[in-house]
C-alpha cells in the first residue's frame, strides 16, 4: 500500500536514491555550516580570553608568568613587548616561530640586491639560503634556521615539507609552485602563495581549513611560453616586499591560531591602481581536484618539470625545446658578423630591454608579437632570399620558440638558428662590456 505523502506515479529507483543523497548533501552542509559557526564563536571567545589575559600584563608578576608560559628570557619581552601586548597575540601568540627553514638553491646576484634585502652587497655570490640565514641571525641570534641549499624536487620535497608546520612560497616557477602545493596537500600543511611580476602582487592561502588549493584554481598549467618571470618581465623593487610582508602576517596568523582568510581570498596587489588592493572571493573544487577533491589522484609528488613543460629554474633551464646541434653558440654567431656574412638577426626581448642594449644591426620584433609580423620578415629578408634568419633573446628561452614560429609560418630563409644563453652568454663569452641586466 502506497503512502499517502508519496507522489501518484511512483519514481524510479534510481531518481529515489538520487534525491535521497542529495537530500543528506544539503543536511550535511547545514550541519557544516553550523559546525563552522560555532568554530568561528569558539575562535571569538579565545581571542576575548586573550585580552583579558593580557590587560593585567604589564605587573612583574604577569610578566614572570608570561616568561615561563611562553619559555621566553627577559631580553626577549624586551624585544617582542610591542607585539607581546597585543590584544589578539597575548601568551601564546607571544611565543614566536620556532623554527625557519630557507629553501634556495641559487647564489646572490647583483640583480637580486634592489629588491631581496636579506641580501647585501658583500654577499655576492654567496648561496642565497646561507646569507638569509646569516642575515636572521644577525637580527635575532636565539632564531633557529635551518639552510635548505637545494633544488626543491619530487625527490626531496616531501620530507622537507613535513618537518615544517606553515610553508611560505616565494619561488619563480610553475613547476615549483605546483610541487610544492601537491606536497603541502598531501603533507596537510597549509600553503601562504605570493608572487610578484613588474608593477603587480598576488598573495593566496591555499590548503588551509578545507579552502582550495592551488591545482583547485589553476588544473592544468600554462603553456610554458606565457609565463613570464621577473628576469624578463621586470618587477619594482618595492612589489616582492609588500607581497612578502604580507605572506609573513598570514603565517603569523596562521601559526598564532587568529586565521587566515575567511573566505579563502585571493589579493591582488596592483602599484598602479588608485586602491592597490583588491580581493576575489576563491572556491574549493569539492569533487574534481585531482589533488585535494573528493577522489584524488595525485597520491604522490609526480615529475612537475616534465608536467609543466618548463623548467624549475630560470638559470640552467634543463628542458630545450631544440637539440643543441641545431642552434648557435655565441663563439659561432660572432665567427659570422666577423667574416660579414649577410644575415638577419632577429631581437626577440621586449622593447624596453632592447633599449637597454642590442646587437649591431639587430631587428627588434617581441616575441609576443612575432606571428603578426612575418610579413616584415620576409620583406626584410628578401622574398626567395637564402640569407639566414639568428635570433636571440636574453637567456636563450625565448629565442627557441620564436624559432619555431618563423618555421611554422613557412618562412624562406638560408637557415634559421638562435643562440644559446642569449645576450647573457655573449657577454661571459664574447663581450664583456655588453651590458648585462
Ligand atoms: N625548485 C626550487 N628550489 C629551490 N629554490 C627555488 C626553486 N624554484 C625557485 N627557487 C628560488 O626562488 C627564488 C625566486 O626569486 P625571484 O623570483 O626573485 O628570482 P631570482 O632568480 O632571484 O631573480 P631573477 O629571476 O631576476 O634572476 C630564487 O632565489 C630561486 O632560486
Amino acid at each position: 500500500m502506497s503512502n499517502s505523502l508519496s507522489p501518484p506515479n511512483a519514481v524510479p529507483k534510481q531518481s529515489a536514491d538520487i534525491s535521497s543523497l542529495e537530500h543528506r548533501i544539503r543536511q550535511l552542509e547545514l550541519e557544516k555550516d553550523a559546525l563552522e559557526q560555532q568554530v568561528r564563536a569558539l575562535r571569538l571567545e579565545q581571542t576575548q580570553s586573550y585580552r583579558t589575559a593580557s590587560t593585567t600584563e604589564n605587573t612583574p608578576e604577569a610578566l614572570n608568568r608570561l616568561q615561563q608560559v611562553a619559555g621566553l628570557n627577559n631580553a626577549e619581552i624586551a624585544r617582542y613587548g610591542r607585539q607581546l601586548i597585543l590584544p589578539e597575540f597575548g601568551i601564546q601568540g607571544g611565543s614566536g616561530v620556532g623554527r625557519l627553514g630557507i629553501v634556495d638553491h641559487d647564489t646572490v646576484d647583483t640583480s637580486n640586491l634592489h629588491r631581496q634585502i636579506i641580501h647585501n652587497e658583500a654577499r655576492q655570490g654567496m648561496s642565497k639560503a646561507q646569507s638569509a640565514a646569516l642575515s636572521i641571525r644577525m637580527l635575532n641570534p636565539h632564531c633557529e634556521v635551518v639552510v635548505h641549499d637545494l633544488v626543491l624536487d619530487s625527490s626531496n620535497a616531501q620530507p622537507i615539507i613535513d618537518a615544517y608546520d606553515i610553508i611560505i612560497d616565494g619561488t619563480d616557477n610553475v613547476a615549483t609552485r605546483y610541487l610544492l602545493n601537491d606536497a603541502c596537500v598531501l603533507g596537510k600543511k597549509p600553503l601562504v602563495s605570493g608572487s610578484a611580476l613588474r608593477l603587480d602582487g598576488q598573495l593566496t592561502v591555499y590548503n588551509y581549513r578545507g579552502g582550495p588549493c592551488y591545482r583547485c584554481l589553476f588544473p592544468t598549467p600554462p603553456p610554458a611560453e606565457t609565463v613570464t618571470n621577473c628576469s624578463d618581465g621586470g618587477v619594482l623593487g618595492v612589489v616582492p616586499g609588500i607581497v612578502g610582508c604580507l605572506q609573513a602576517l598570514e603565517a603569523i596568523k596562521i601559526a598564532t591560531g587568529m586565521g587566515s582568510q575567511d573566505p579563502p581570498t585571493m589579493t591582488l596587489f596592483s602599484a598602479n591602481s588608485t586602491t592597490l588592493f583588491r580581493t576575489i572571493k576563491l572556491r574549493k573544487r569539492k569533487a574534481e581536484c585531482i589533488v585535494c577533491g573528493d577522489s584524488p589522484t595525485v597520491t604522490k609528488l609526480i615529475d612537475y618539470v616534465r608536467f609543466c613543460g618548463s623548467s624549475a629554474t630560470d638559470k640552467t633551464p634543463d628542458l630545450f625545446m631544440i637539440p643543441f646541434q641545431e642552434r648557435l653558440t655565441c663563439e659561432a654567431y660572432k665567427a659570422i658578423c666577423d667574416s660579414h656574412t649577410p644575415h638577419l638577426l632577429l631581437d626577440v626581448r621586449e622593447k624596453v630591454q632592447y633599449d637597454i642594449c642590442s646587437l649591431p644591426s639587430s631587428m627588434n620584433i617581441p616575441l609576443k608579437h612575432l606571428p603578426g609580423q612575418i610579413k616584415l620578415i620576409q620583406e626584410s629578408l628578401g622574398s626567395g632570399s637564402d640569407k639566414p634568419i639568428y635570433i636571440v633573446c636574453r637567456r636563450g628561452n625565448d629565442s627557441q620558440p620564436a624559432v619555431r614560429i618563423l618555421q611554422e609560418h613557412g618562412v624562406t630563409a638560408g637557415e634559421i638558428k638562435d643562440v644559446v644563453g642569449g645576450l647573457e652568454k655573449w657577454t661571459d663569452r664574447i663581450d664583456p662590456d655588453f651590458p648585462k641586466y
